[in-house]
């Protein structure tokens, strides 16, 4: 089973009452070319904190102190379980966002989320993720290997469940 993870740090907005969030322009791997939060597949022996840890730092350049974790996403490819998607948040890190040749860092306000340059599914679930919600979900993809090419065909969800 190939578990991942995604960490989205969070800050106040400079300009107003809101926030911002720490999305990645993915440079290459799966979902390349589209935005999301720093994140990747799980070590052998690494538990899903240590792997967003090492994940934002490896991608961002961020040391994050402390997760939230915000939601278990179960990803399927054609009926097979294809990943298991560990969710975090997170308020504390230090230093700041620098690219990597993985990925392009930026913050951005949430409600200008560009969620037509990312996955198919994550506007079912990031906002509520992005307002403190928790979320367990289940999304069905069709049409073969790569996931980033398959078809996103029908999806679950549960809001406000333990994690
Ligand atoms: C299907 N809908 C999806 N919606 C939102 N996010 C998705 C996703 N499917 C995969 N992701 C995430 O994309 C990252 C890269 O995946 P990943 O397998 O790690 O690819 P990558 O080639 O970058 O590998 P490494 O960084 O070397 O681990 C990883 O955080 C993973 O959770």
């Amino acid at each position: 089973m190939l578990e991942t993870t995604l960490c989205f740090p969070l800050r106040d907005s400079d300009s107003n009452v809101g926030r911002d969030v720490l999305l990645i322009e993915k440079r290459r791997g799966l979902g390349e070319g589209w935005y999301n939060g720093p994140g990747g597949k799980c070590e052998p022996g690494e538990t899903p904190p240590e792997c967003a840890i090492r994940e934002t730092r490896e991608e961002v350049g961020l040391e994050v102190t402390a997760l939230e974790k915000a939601g278990e996403l179960t990803f399927l490819l054609d009926g097979d379980t294809h990943s298991v998607c560990h969710v975090f948040r997170t308020r504390s890190f230090t230093g700041e966002p620098t690219a990597s040749d993985e990925a392009h860092p930026e913050w951005i306000a949430i409600e200008d989320v560009p969620y037509d340059r990312m996955w198919d599914d994550d506007h079912l679930w990031l906002p509520g993720v992005l307002e403190g919600r928790t979320v367990v979900g289940e999304f069905r993809f069709e049409g073969g290997e790569p996931l980033d090419e398959a078809e996103f065909v029908a999806h679950d969800l549960e809001w406000d469940v333990s994690v």
